[in-house]
């Protein structure tokens, strides 16, 4: 199968009229179909049940975007049984036609980009170039996975030996079970689901409570690309009674988790216990939280390093694992950078997310909410306010970018992720102690340094302890193929999405060897 050269989504300009008019027009499509229902899919067929997820908007909190069929263990079975039941003919299929299917998809996303991004402006309040950056790298794990999966499809090189032929490659590992988070509703279920599949695999999808309506449009776009009945299975349902059941089952062969910590252990403690009658070590990928920083030396451009502070830490109000939550700056240059901070963060709009002027929008639901609030609260324990502080839930969810300044590297808004728009601005004597202080914590997703400082740059290549390190940018908004994407120690497994070496997570090498 020849393909052309992967190649990233390009992002939407909505500063062209003709975008601005289509994505307003997107908005409107997508509102009059608030409150439709939503299937599960189990072997490929659709399946409803007497209870239901609803899906409200964070930004109108009483909005309805639609309402999905909500599964019980029953299902859960029902579903593991029809994968398996796919996995043979699906993993016996050559990959390049298994990429067929992912490319199709890509193609359907491609034509429905709009509509998918207004549809995450509704319901996780993405503002617009936000939805349509998920949207594009949805487009991209589909494209790039496709295109590794032919790769790895290659004979696997061996060394020669007299008298033998040999040979190397991979096969699939079975059926697995998919747990994305709302906070990338469509480029993460979509990376860590086609991922698996496109190596053979079949899989389970749980999507996030928060955000199932953006899960079923992607099953309906799977099933439009030709995907086949049970190798994917859409099961929204409540992760503590459907997740907890599949993960500790014995018939799963591998768990694909992103998303807390706390989840996230219990996942990966969980699938490391044996069940009676399993027969496998479960594969489990488990991509976790971040506590992720920015240094920036006194060689820096400092207005480059405020406007990255910025945008890592408010971008999407700080719900990625990468936002920026903690600046540490070197004394000589950090009340000016502060100040340079705290100016900009002043300009920043709050508002609805389908307002094009909004850059911050509201934050994902009550409990969120409330989570950080009651860090901004503590956080005016720990250090001094200079900016935001207020939150209003009366009609959304709404939180103002809140910058805390003169905190302790070791102040719990310091070590714990907030997951929401709060920066806490450490002060450090030198670089070496900023970089001792942006290694104090236990995660270690991203990190940003900006300097001018050649030998500064390299010294943090080697000791700044994170999975995806940048220079002199945001930290934020790793694309595929370009920054793999994974974090260290309490971050998780570092599987490196939108990597080469992704799909070999959940495949395994055969050799084999015929005397001649
Ligand atoms: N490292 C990464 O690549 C990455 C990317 C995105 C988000 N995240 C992290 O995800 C978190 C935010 O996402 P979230 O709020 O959806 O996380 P979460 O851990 O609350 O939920 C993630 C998923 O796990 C499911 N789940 C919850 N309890 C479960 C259980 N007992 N068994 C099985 N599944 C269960 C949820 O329904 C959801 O689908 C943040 O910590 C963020 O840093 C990490
Ligand atoms: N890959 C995204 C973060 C995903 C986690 O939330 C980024 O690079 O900003």
């Amino acid at each position: 199968m020849a393909v052309p050269e992967f190649r990233n989504e390009p992002l939407t300009d909505f500063s062209q009229p003709a975008a601005h008019q289509a994505m307003t027009e997107a908005l409107a499509q997508v509102r009059a179909q608030f409150g439709r229902h939503y299937p599960l899919w189990i072997g490929g067929r659709a399946v409803d049940t007497p209870e239901r997820i609803v899906s409200y908007n964070p930004g109108r909190k009483t909005e309805v975007v639609g309402t999905v069929a909500r599964a019980t263990r029953e299902h859960a079975e029902q579903a593991l049984a029809a994968a398996w039941e796919a996995f043979g003919p699906w993993s016996r299929l050559p990959a390049s036609a298994r990429a067929a299917v992912l490319f199709r998809a890509a193609a359907i996303m491609r034509r429905r980009k709009l509509e998918l991004a207004a549809w995450e402006v509704y319901e996780a309040g993405k503002t617009w170039p936000e939805a349509d950056a998920d949207v594009a790298e949805a487009i991209d794990f589909l494209e790039y996975y496709g295109r590794q999966a032919l790769r790895l499809a290659e004979p696997q090189p061996v060394t020669p030996l007299a008298g033998e032929f040999n040979e190397t490659f991979y096969i699939p590992l079975g059926a697995g079970l998919v747990i994305p988070p709302w906070n990338f509703p469509l480029a993460i279920l979509t990376g860590t689901t086609v991922g698996p599949v496109v190596a053979g695999n079949t899989v389970i999808l749980k999507p996030a409570s928060n955000t199932p309506v953006i899960g079923a449009k992607f099953m309906e776009i799977m099933i439009e690309a030709g995907i086949p009945a049970g190798v994917i299975n859409f099961l929204p349902g409540p992760g503590p009674e459907v997740g907890d059941y599949l993960v500790a089952h014995p018939r799963t062969r591998f768990v694909n988790f992103t998303g807390s910590m706390e989840v996230g252990l219990r996942i990966y403690e969980q699938a490391a216990r044996r069940q009676p009658g399993q027969i496998w070590l479960k594969r489990v990928v488990a991509e976790m939280g971040g506590k992720d920083a920015i240094v920036v030396d006194e060689s820096a451009d400092l207005e480059e390093a405020a406007n990255g502070i910025v945008v890592s830490a408010f971008g999407f109000q700080g719900q990625k694992c990468s936002a920026c939550s903690r600046a540490i700056v070197v004394d000589g240059v950090y009340d000016e950078v502060l100040q340079r901070v705290v100016e900009k963060t002043r300009q920043l709009r709050v508002g609805q997310a389908d307002d094009p002027a909004t850059q911050v929008g509201p934050v994902i639901d009550q409990a969120a909410f409330q989570k950080i609030m009651r860090y901004i609260e503590i956080g005016r324990g720990e250090g001094r306010l200079v900016v935001g502080g207020q939150g209003d839930d009366r009609e959304g969810y709404f939180i103002q970018p809140t910058v805390f300044a003169d905190v302790d590297g070791r102040a719990t808004i310091a070590q714990e992720e907030i997951f929401g728009p709060v920066v806490a601005f450490i002060r450090a004597r030198d670089f070496d102690h900023a970089l001792a202080l942006a290694n104090d914590t236990m995660y270690g997703l991203t990190g940003s340094v900006y300097a001018r400082d050649r030998y500064k740059l390299e010294r943090a290549k080697h000791e700044f302890h994170v999975g995806n390190l940048y220079f002199n940018r945001k930290c934020t908004g790793a694309l595929v193929g370009v920054h793999p994407f994974g974090g260290w120690n309490m971050s998780g497994t570092d599987a490196k999405a939108g990597g080469p070496d992704y799909l070999l997570w959940f495949m395994q090498p055969k050799s084999v060897s015929e005397k001649l």
